[in-house]
């Protein structure tokens, strides 16, 4: 494919996965059966149709024809007749109009009425508020979560790391005069338009990368953070695919630290090798599991635990994530962040700092986990991570941070702030 017809898939595909809640309601309104009795494949096709009929600026006619060929083409005559005949109903309408039709009145239901608008499951709208209550009292009302869901059906734009040391953003802006400065970080770079950045001399070299930028201020803080004493050997105990330990790495190394990057699964270890591959300072690379103590005890100065999640804070970046993730995932990840988080605390030394990050606002991923860990423990004590982002907005009362797509243009990631103190 050549670049135009590549991004038009692209754009097909995300945004036909990412709109699904809303469209599977508008052609539910538009066939004469419960949609679980519409083939898969005929549903597929319908939702692709939906998609450039209400979510792009394909025009009707083009839109219908080229499904309707589609389905000529994949499920025959016969099918793409039923196609054509649901297409030209769905064509009645503008996405406004059938979301008025078919979401219950926001007064009757707002939790159901936001997740049809805004196609977000019903439990993911009800975590997503239940978070941005918790962190953001003066601004969680309907507006703020319209601009939240809003925000994980925007395409995010590509944000680049230019990792210090090794890369400079002055270097990129050089191969990419439109980009913009970073919001937060000052190695970040902005590619509002989009872009491919893999054909950089910095990025295939390693020396600069693809990163959110709610992800280099995580590695910013920790990095940071005040500690007493040495500073010389940094842990990321949940590291792959790298992208964080590639930076830390980088800041480690102006320092005269050593990174010590661990993942649990090889072929992700693997990627951690690669993002690494280069680093300016000492680190190795280890493959372990970090619930088992595969280091010494009271060994780092800094560790990093940024632990498997939901990913609710990433649901722009993954389309399809929303429908494939269920409520119970969440209660399923409860054991093994807190096991990480506490060989993460016992890794580190007395007057080290540990930082706990995740990239979901789902409550009970971040604050409870924490709060449960550091129940019955008297050797750690907070660390308020808000000056270590500096110039960054609405983090909340602290002493952890919650990011938030509509309001910091990051993913939404989480980050606590502890220190060893005995
Ligand atoms: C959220 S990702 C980390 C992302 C990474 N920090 C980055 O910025 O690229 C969590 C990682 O933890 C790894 N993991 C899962 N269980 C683990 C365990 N018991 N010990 C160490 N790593 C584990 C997963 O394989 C996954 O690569």
């Amino acid at each position: 494919m050549d670049r135009r017809d590549a991004a038009l898939a692209t754009e097909l595909v995300y945004g036909t996965l990412r709109g699904q809640g809303t469209y599977d309601a508008i052609i539910a309104a538009c066939v004469d059966r419960p949609l679980r009795e519409v083939d898969p494949p005929v549903l597929d096709v319908l939702s692709l149709g939906a998609h450039q009929l209400l979510g792009t600026r394909i025009p009707s006619h083009a839109a219908v024809s080229a499904t309707v060929e589609l389905a000529r083409v994949v499920l025959g005559d016969g099918r793409a007749k039923f196609v054509n005949a649901v297409l030209r109903k769905i064509s009645a309408q503008d996405l406004a109009g059938w979301a008025a039709q078919v979401a219950p009145p926001y007064e009757d239901d707002a939790e159901d009425h936001l997740a049809v608008v805004h196609s977000h499951p019903r439990w993911v709208v009800s975590s997503l508020w239940d978070a941005l209550g918790r962190w953001q009292p003066e601004d969680a009302g309907r507006s703020a979560m319209e601009r939240l869901l809003d925000a994980d059906n925007a395409r995010p734009e590509v944000t680049l790391v230019a990792r210090p040391g090794r890369s400079s953003v002055a270097e990129l802006r050089e191969a990419l005069p439109e980009a913009e400065d970073g919001r937060w970080s000052p190695y970040a770079l902005r590619l509002a338009e989009g872009g491919d950045p893999a054909g950089l001399d910095a990025v295939r070299e390693n020396r600069a990368g693809v990163q959110d930028e709610g992800s280099q201020l995580v590695a910013l803080a920790l990095a940071n953070a005040p500690v007493d004493g040495p500073d010389r050997l940094w842990l990321d105990g949940c590291a792959g695919p790298g992208g964080k330990a590639a930076l830390l790495g980088a800041l480690a190394a102006e320092r005269g630290a050593a990174l010590v990057a661990s993942e649990k699964q090889p072929h992700r270890a693997r990627l951690v090798a690669r993002a690494l591959n280069g680093n300016p300072g000492p680190y190795a690379v280890i493959t372990a599991d970090g619930t088992r103590g595969a280091w010494q005890q009271g060994a780092f100065d800094r560790v990093l635990v940024d632990v498997p999640c939901s990913g609710l804070g990433a649901l722009r970046r993954r389309p399809e994530a929303r429908w494939r993730r269920r409520p119970e995932d969440i209660a399923g990840f409860g054991p093994l962040q807190r096991d990480l988080l506490r060989n993460a605390l016992d890794a580190a030394r007395v007057g080290g700092v540990v930082g706990y990050a995740t990239c979901s606002p789902h409550l009970a991923e971040t604050r409870a986990v924490v709060d449960d860990v550091l129940r019955g423990r008297e050797d750690v004590e907070w660390v308020d991570a808000r000056p270590l982002l500096p110039g960054v907005p609405e983090l909340g009362d602290g002493p952890d941070i919650q990011l938030w797509p509509h309001l910091h243009g990051t993913d939404a990631m989480y980050l606590a702030l502890l220190r060893r103190t005995a």
